[in-house]
C-alpha cells in the first residue's frame, strides 16, 4: 500500500518506517525543514533503540522515503497517516491546530479517493469535524479512519511490529478491508469500532495506566508507614490474572509526553459534557505531589537545603529516551534550585533536551555519572538507567561528600547496601541503610 504519514515525530517516524518494514511504501511528511534533511542524510532527529538501523535498511531498500511537500505525498498515495501533535493547552484540552493545519493542507491537495487515519490522540468528536474540514477543501470523496497508537518511547518499535491490539474506528464499511489487510501482519487482535470509541479507546487506557501508577504509589507512601515493601506487594497483587504485574513500578510518578496531557485532556473531555472525572483528578493530583518526595526525603537528613550540592542521576521521564517532555526531573530540579541547592546533574542521552528546558547558574551538567557524584552532599536517582543500577555502591561511597542516596526508582538491593554506610531511602521500601536514625518498621495499630 502507499502511505503518507503526516508529522514526523515518534509517532508518525516509527510507524512510518515499521509500514515500509512489512511491506508498504511509505512516504513521511514534515513541515519542520531541519528534521527531514538531517533524516534525508541518514541521521535520526529522536534516540530511539533500534530506530536508525530500521530506517537505514528501508531507505536503502526503497520503500522509504522523507520530504516536506505534503501536496506531492497525498497526491501520491491512497492512505494518509495524520500523526501530528496535540499537545495541552494552558487549560489542559488538546490543542488541535497542528491537526486542523495538516486536515486543510491535506484537504487541498486531494486528487481522488483517500482513506485518512487520524493516529494522534484526539478528543472525541475530533475525527468528525476534521472530516467536515476535509469536505470543504475537497471535491474527491475519501473516508475518515481513527487508528489511535500504543507504541511506548524507549520500546516503540517493538510495540509496532507486535502490539497487543490494533483499534480501528470507522463509520463505513469501505475502508475496513484495506485497513484489515495494512495491520493483519502485524497481529490478528484487531477490533472496529465506531470512530468516538476509538478516540475514547485511546485516552481510557492511557487514563487507566496512570491510575495504576498513582494507585501504586499511594500505596507505597502508606507501605513506608506501616513498614511493609511495596516491591513485594506489587509482585503478591500482580499474579492475579484481573490485576496483572504491569505498571504497577512505584516511583517517583509518571511524566512523558502523553499521561499528563492525555489524563488533562479527559478530565476537560468529561468537563465540557458536565461530568466530573472525580478519580482522574485525583490521579493527577497523587502524581503531582510524589515527585516532592524527593525533596521531603532530602530535607529529612539535610534540613535546610541552601548551600548544598545535591547529585541528580537521570532527567529522561524514563529510561531508553532522550525524551524530557514533562519529566519529574525538571520541577525536582527547579524546586532544589529555589532552595538554594546547587545541583549538578547526568543523564546519559537526555542531557542536551533538557539543556534546552533548564539553564541556572546553579545548574551544573556533568559529563559523567561519576562526575556528578563527586563531592555532594546527595545523590538522587530519576531515572531507571542500567548505568545506575550497574555502579558499584563502594565506590560511589567514596566519590560523595555525605553518603545519602535517595533512589526514586527502587534500583538498589539490600545485598548491594550490605557492605557500604548509605543512608538509603528508596520508595515505599523499608528503610535498608545502615546508619538510619528512626528505627523502622513504624508499625501502626
Ligand atoms: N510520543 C509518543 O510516544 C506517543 C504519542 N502519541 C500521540 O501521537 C501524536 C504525535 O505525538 P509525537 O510523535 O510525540 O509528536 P511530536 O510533537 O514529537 O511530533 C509531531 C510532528 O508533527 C509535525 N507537524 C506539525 N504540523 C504539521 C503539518 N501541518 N505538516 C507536517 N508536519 C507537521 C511537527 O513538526 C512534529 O515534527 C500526539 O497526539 C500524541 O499524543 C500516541 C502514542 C505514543
Ligand atoms: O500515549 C502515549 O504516548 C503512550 O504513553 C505511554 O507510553 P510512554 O509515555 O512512552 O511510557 P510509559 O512506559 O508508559 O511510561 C510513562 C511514565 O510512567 C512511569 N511509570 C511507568 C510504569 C510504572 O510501573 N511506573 C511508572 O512510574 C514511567 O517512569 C514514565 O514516566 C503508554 O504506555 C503508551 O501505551 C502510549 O501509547
Amino acid at each position: 500500500m502507499k502511505i503518507a504519514v503526516i508529522g514526523t515525530g515518534y509517532v508518525g517516524l516509527v510507524s512510518g518506517v515499521c509500514f515500509a518494514e512489512i511491506g508498504n511504501e511509505v512516504i513521511c511528511v514534515d513541515k519542520a525543514e531541519d528534521k527531514i534533511v538531517c533524516l534525508q542524510n541518514g541521521k535520526v532527529p529522536i534516540y530511539e533503540p533500534g530506530l536508525k538501523e530500521m530506517i537505514h535498511k528501508n531507505v536503502t531498500g526503497g520503500r522509504l522515503a522523507f520530504t516536506t511537500d505534503l501536496p506531492t505525498a497525498v497526491a501520491a498515495t491512497e492512505l494518509i497517516i495524520l500523526a501530528v501533535g496535540t499537545p495541552s493547552l494552558p487549560d489542559g484540552q488538546a490543542d488541535l491546530s497542528y491537526l486542523i493545519a495538516a486536515a486543510e493542507e491535506i484537504g487541498r491537495a486531494m486528487n481522488g479517493y483517500k482513506i485518512i487515519a487520524i493516529k494522534s490522540t484526539v478528543p472525541v468528536g475530533t475525527n468528525e469535524k476534521i472530516r467536515s474540514l476535509i469536505q470543504m477543501h475537497t471535491i474527491y470523496p475519501f473516508d475518515i479512519a481513527s487508528i489511535p497508537e500504543f507504541l511506548r518511547e524507549g520500546s516503540a518499535i517493538s510495540d509496532t511490529l507486535n502490539p497487543d491490539r490494533i483499534i480501528i474506528g470507522v463509520d463505513h464499511e469501505e475502508p475496513i478491508a484495506e485497513l484489515l489487510e495494512l495491520h493483519r501482519p502485524l497481529t490478528d487482535q484487531i477490533l472496529v469500532t465506531d470512530i468516538r470509541s476509538a478516540e475514547m479507546i485511546k485516552y481510557a487506557s492511557n487514563a487507566f495506566l496512570a491510575t495504576k501508577i498513582s494507585f501504586i504509589n499511594e500505596i507505597a507512601n502508606i507501605c513506608e508507614k506501616v513498614g511493609a515493601d511495596v516491591s513485594q506487594v506489587a509482585t503478591g497483587m500482580g499474579y492475579d490474572k484481573r490485576i496483572g504485574p504491569s505498571f504497577l513500578r512505584a516511583g517517583i510518578g509518571y511524566g512523558g509526553s502523553c499521561f499528563p496531557k492525555d489524563t488533562e485532556a479527559l478530565i476537560q473531555i468529561a468537563g465540557n459534557v458536565d461530568y466530573e472525572f472525580k478519580l482522574l483528578k485525583s490521579v493527577v493530583e497523587v502524581n503531582r505531589d510524589q515527585r516532592f518526595n524527593i525533596i521531603r526525603k532530602l530535607e529529612l537528613e539535610l534540613s535546610d537545603l541552601k548551600g548544598k550540592t545535591i547529585a541528580i542521576w537521570g532527567l529522561a521521564f524514563k529510561p531508553e529516551t532522550d525524551d524530557v517532555r514533562d519529566s519529574p526531573a525538571i520541577e525536582i530540579i527547579q524546586t532544589l534550585l529555589s532552595r538554594g541547592a546547587q545541583v549538578k546533574a547526568y543523564d546519559p542521552v537526555a542531557q542536551d533536551n533538557f539543556r534546552r528546558q533548564l539553564t541556572h547558574s546553579s545548574l551544573t551538567y556533568c559529563s559523567t555519572a561519576e562526575d556528578a557524584a563527586a563531592h555532594a552532599d546527595a545523590l538522587c536517582l530519576l531515572t531507571e538507567w542500567k548505568e545506575f543500577r550497574e555502579m558499584s555502591l563502594t565506590r560511589l561511597e567514596t566519590l560523595l561528600r555525605n553518603p545519602l542516596l535517595i533512589d526514586g526508582r527502587n534500583q538498589f538491593s539490600e545485598e548491594q547496601l550490605a557492605s557500604t554506610s548509605f543512608i538509603y531511602y528508596s520508595v515505599g521500601r523499608p528503610n535498608l541503610s545502615k546508619g538510619i536514625k528512626e528505627p523502622r518498621p513504624v508499625i501502626l495499630f
